[in-house]
């Protein structure tokens, strides 16, 4: 993995104060495309799949957030990020001194398979935070699953061709606030980029907007939908899927009066399984992106340093 010098709380400190944009975060969006916004598919997935988030789960995992970011800088900084870690409280993928910084802090915990869990970093302030999270993170792992099978269905394969891989599979829980900036127009929340794995669901926990797609070259801000996750197809299962579901590009922006917070649960496969083309899906086609092992597609993926979907153009064959 590449290395993370930076030192993060020293960014979180400068974002989370001061009236002025500090250089390090200069960075003015892209405008968005005229006053539309995406028309996202609703997918009422309790139809689709035998599996539910209660809403307690939901509840509680939104109180908690919103808590721990709450909690005086001292306390967050326990579970601070170590030097070249990308788990824990700071910053998004600081790769050197010069990089622009996103205007958010974040909490990025692994959470799927259990043995992965460092519960060291995992808050236990408020004191409900670490079984809420077990449970969110079960409950959501089941729902993507559930998707993953009937989109495999969807596709004419066997419903297990891309939930077998899941076995075992990682999920990583990333917690984002965006503090408000009165400049808002001249930073970014978070840079555009697509998502590594196969699905995110994501979680909005106030009632701020800011998460906007890409298409057709232009930004378009997601409506938010309450009782809904909002779910990203990643790149992994573009390739998986020789193409056929394509990875989304998203960033967020942040509002000039208040904070935003969002949850985003990313689900991956198992440590040992290849990325490649599905076998099943390539029969008849070439395949239309290179082979490689998770780890070493993970690696690629931090190398990229989040520039929109420039990581996966490297991985296309033709
Ligand atoms: O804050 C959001 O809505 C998006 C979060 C996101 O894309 C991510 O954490 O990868
Ligand atoms: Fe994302």
């Amino acid at each position: 993995m590449a290395s993370l010098p930076v030192p993060s709380v020293q960014a979180m400190v400068a974002a989370t104060g001061g009236a002025d944009v500090p250089p390090r975060y200069l960075r003015p969006a892209e405008p968005v495309a005229g006053d539309s916004e995406a028309q996202i598919p609703i997918i009422d997935y309790q139809m689709l799949c035998n599996h539910s988030v209660p809403d307690d789960v939901v509840e509680g995992m939104k109180a908690s957030i919103q808590q721990f970011f709450q909690l005086p800088m001292e306390t967050k900084k326990q579970f601070a990020q170590e030097r070249g870690q990308l788990e824990g409280y700071g910053q998004l993928f600081v790769f050197s001194e010069d990089q622009k910084l996103d205007w958010a802090d974040i909490l990025y915990l692994h959470t799927q398979p259990h043995e992965s869990r460092n519960t060291k970093l995992w808050p236990d302030q408020p004191a409900n935070f670490r079984s809420t999270l077990d449970r969110y993170s079960d409950a959501v792992k089941d729902v993507s699953d559930s998707l993953l099978a009937t989109m495999a269905k969807n596709l004419g394969l066997e419903r297990e061709v891309i939930t077998g891989k899941c076995i075992h599979g990682m999920q990583s829980v990333r917690m984002n606030y965006y503090p408000p900036c009165a400049q808002a127009e001249k930073v970014v929340g978070l840079s555009p980029h697509s998502d590594a794995g196969l699905l995110t669901l994501v979680l909005r926990v106030n009632h701020v907007q800011g998460l906007q797609i890409k298409r057709n070259g232009s930004w378009l801000p997601v409506k938010l939908v309450s009782g809904a996750f909002i779910v990203n197809i990643g790149d992994m299962l573009e390739v998986f899927t020789n193409g056929r579901y394509k990875s989304i590009e998203h960033r967020a922006v942040v509002h000039p009066k208040e904070e935003r917070l969002s949850v985003a649960a990313f689900h991956l496969p198992n440590i040992h399984a290849i990325i490649s083309p599905l076998k099943e899906m390539a029969a008849h086609e070439d395949d239309a992106y290179r082979t490689l092992d998770h780890e070493s597609f993970m690696k690629l993926f931090y190398a990229t340093n989040l520039e929109g979907k420039s990581f996966l153009e490297r991985l296309k064959l033709n």
